[in-house]
């Protein structure tokens, strides 16, 4: 589905990407991990090409999209964090993303009717709470039925019960095939959905495992004691 070859992002002196080498594969899942400044969300945005990177290819469902932008419309992208136009309403930004698709057909609402967001339509997106337009950003992500999802710190922001729904939304596409790339501090999320782990560390991948190698390895079923003893092993 998507495939990076030796991707090397600098910003002015600082590396924030060396030699990044990954395969995703169709109806796969796989959770983004490592600490805070390692370059995960540099990554996906190199992914999409809303960061550029400076050596290495983008290749995605086999062809190689560097420097072209049609292929994201398969994507689904659910930001960390963004800025939304202020005074549009909640109800007119959605609008908006489905005229700018040109669909307004074999749309997936499911996301928008769980968090119960019509109820909101009317409210202007600068006045929003974060986890709201958390959820906004998630009901984005999921509208245009996209192949490949990327979601980066998903939870992050949203209360229990929000989490758990979206949790279960993105277990439901997986189900149906769908591509998952999924970035998270919260790895108890991710227990039950990925299939590959990559931890990153500085910039460069530190491991690319699949997860039932992990637990082989380590003895252990859960993320955070999986990572605990990996990285306890390898003394970083
Ligand atoms: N536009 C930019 N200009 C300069 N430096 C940047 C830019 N974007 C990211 N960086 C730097 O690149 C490094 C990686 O950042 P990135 O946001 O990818 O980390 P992350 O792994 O997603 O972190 P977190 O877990 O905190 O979200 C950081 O040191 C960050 O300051």
């Amino acid at each position: 589905m998507i495939t990076l070859e030796h991707i090397d992002k600098k910003f002015g002196k600082f590396q924030a990407l060396q030699d990044i080498q990954l395969t995703c594969k169709r109806g796969q899942c796989i959770a983004l991990i490592g600490p805070n400044g390692s370059g995960k969300t540099t990554l996906i945005k190199t992914i999409l090409q809303m960061v550029m990177p400076d050596k290495g290819n983008i290749i995605f469902k086999g062809e190689k999209v560097n420097n072209q932008w049609e292929y994201r419309s398969k994507i689904g992208f659910m930001p960390q964090m963004t800025r939304y136009p202020e005074n549009m309403k909640i109800g007119e930004l959605i609008e908006m993303m489905k005229d700018i698709r040109n669909m307004s057909t074999n749309l997936d609402e499911e996301l928008i009717n769980a968090f119960n967001l019509s109820s909101m339509f009317e409210k202007k997106m600068g006045t929003l709470s974060g986890g709201t337009k958390q959820k906004v950003g998630a009901c984005l992500a999921f509208l245009f039925q996209p192949d490949l999802l990327i979601l980066d710190e998903p939870t992050a922001g949203l209360d229990p019960l929000s989490s758990e729904k979206l949790l279960k939304k993105v277990a439901k596409e997986k189900a149906k095939g769908k591509t998952i790339i999924i970035s998270s501090h919260i790895l108890s999320d991710l227990d039950e959905l990925v299939d590959d782990v990559i931890y990153m560390q500085d910039g460069k991948i530190l491991f690319h495992t699949k997860i039932d190698e992990l637990i082989f390895e380590t003895s252990e079923t859960k993320l955070t004691k999986i990572i605990s003893r990996k990285m306890g092993s390898v003394h970083v």
